[in-house]
């Protein structure tokens, strides 16, 4: 198997654009196989992460011919971090995919789309806004939501009265606390860790779903198995190109329920569904996202095909083998 990107790796590019008034800083890969390009793939990543959260992926999709587009999301690494959390709304970043797109496959053209986390839920928007740039449209851990119909509710309405607990973290995440106490390349550096599930000497975890940081324990973490010294390192310095308090942009994800469900009112009344080629692979250990959230996804998505990988949250990393065979086979049914 090819082996995955290491940071600032010779295989592939590091440009940027401008997007919006913005900075967006991206991975080009090319084909690496003699024959013609099949296409191009845009990959969207999620929190906390960055481009390089799709490391696996990236080599694996030049060897079976396509060109590989992989943004910092706006707030990320390389890419600008406007503070104000207007800027992330899913429709802004929808269109902002459409342009990144479009500077590759011209007004007329299509790409793949792929996305992880809330690049998972970036995409699906995507695919409902600019239906006509998607040949195919695939997500990894999270799945397609319907644009709610009836009246908003805060997410601590919902919590509240019991629902997604597992969702019980983002009301930490929404609020100051975690860009306050984690500033600083050690503190974010051991945030970091702490998502990609560190533990400590008597089993200490920094992050659980049902309540966000643990702080006191992230000193006491060792480096999660999901990475190693350098990348873990790499991920910190990236984070560290945008001054104190580095988290503000990425936490902002997190802060635009309200305007997303003015814009998803649009979509929910022009009864908008994901009627293009959609591939949607479970993370069965996936505490933030289980798999029972993606039940009926079928009705929205009437060309579903389902994976599942025995992962964590981070199943790109994990099994990125087992997730990149699913996207081939996948990929392969398309280009038929
Ligand atoms: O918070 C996220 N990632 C950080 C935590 C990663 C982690 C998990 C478990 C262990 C270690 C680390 N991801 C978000 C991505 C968007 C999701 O919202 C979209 C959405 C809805 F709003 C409603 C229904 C389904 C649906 F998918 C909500 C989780």
């Amino acid at each position: 198997m090819m082996e995955r990107l290491a940071p600032n790796d010779p295989r592939v590019q590091y440009e940027s654009t401008s997007i919006r008034g913005y900075k967006y800083a991206y991975i080009r890969g090319e084909p690496t196989t003699d024959a013609a390009p099949k296409g191009t793939i845009v990959l969207v990543h999620g929190f906390p992460d960055l481009s390089f959260g799709w490391r696996h992926q990236i080599p694996f999709l030049m060897s079976r011919g396509y060109r590989v587009i992989v943004p910092d999301m706006l707030g990320y690494g390389r890419s600008d971090a406007p503070a104000a959390l207007e800027e992330y709304t899913f429709k802004k970043l929808s269109g902002d995919i459409n342009e990144l797109a479009r500077k590759f496959v011209g007004p007329e053209g299509q790409i793949i789309l792929g996305g992880h986390d809330w690049g998972g839920a970036v995409v699906w928007r995507t695919a409902m806004w600019y239906p006509e740039l998607i040949k195919a449209v695939f997500s990894v851990c999270t799945p397609y939501h319907a644009p709610t119909q009836g009246e908003y509710h805060s997410l601590q309405t919902i919590i509240d009265a019991g629902h997604l607990r597992n969702f019980a973290y983002q009301l930490q995440f929404e609020g100051p606390e975690v860009e306050t106490r984690c500033q600083g390349r050690e503190k974010v550096k051991q945030f970091l860790n702490s998502m990609h599930g560190g533990f400590g000497p008597q089993r200490e975890v920094g992050f659980r779903t049902e309540q966000g940081i643990i702080f006191e324990n992230l000193p006491k973490l060792n480096r999660s198995a999901l990475l190693s010294e350098e990348e873990l390192d790499h991920y910190a310095d990236q984070y560290c190109l945008h001054p104190a308090p580095e988290l503000h942009a990425p936490l902002n994800y997190y802060r635009t329920r309200k305007p997303n469900y003015d814009d998803d009112r649009v979509l929910a009344e022009k009864g908008v569904k994901i009627d293009m080629p959609a591939l949607f692979i479970t993370a069965l250990r996936d505490s933030a996202l289980p798999p029972r959230m993606s039940e009926g996804m079928e009705q929205y998505c009437p060309q579903l095909t389902r994976g599942e990988v025995d992962a964590s949250h981070w199943a790109l990393t994990q099994t990125g083998d087992d997730v990149n065979r699913q996207i081939g086979d996948w990929l392969n049914k398309l280009e038929l």
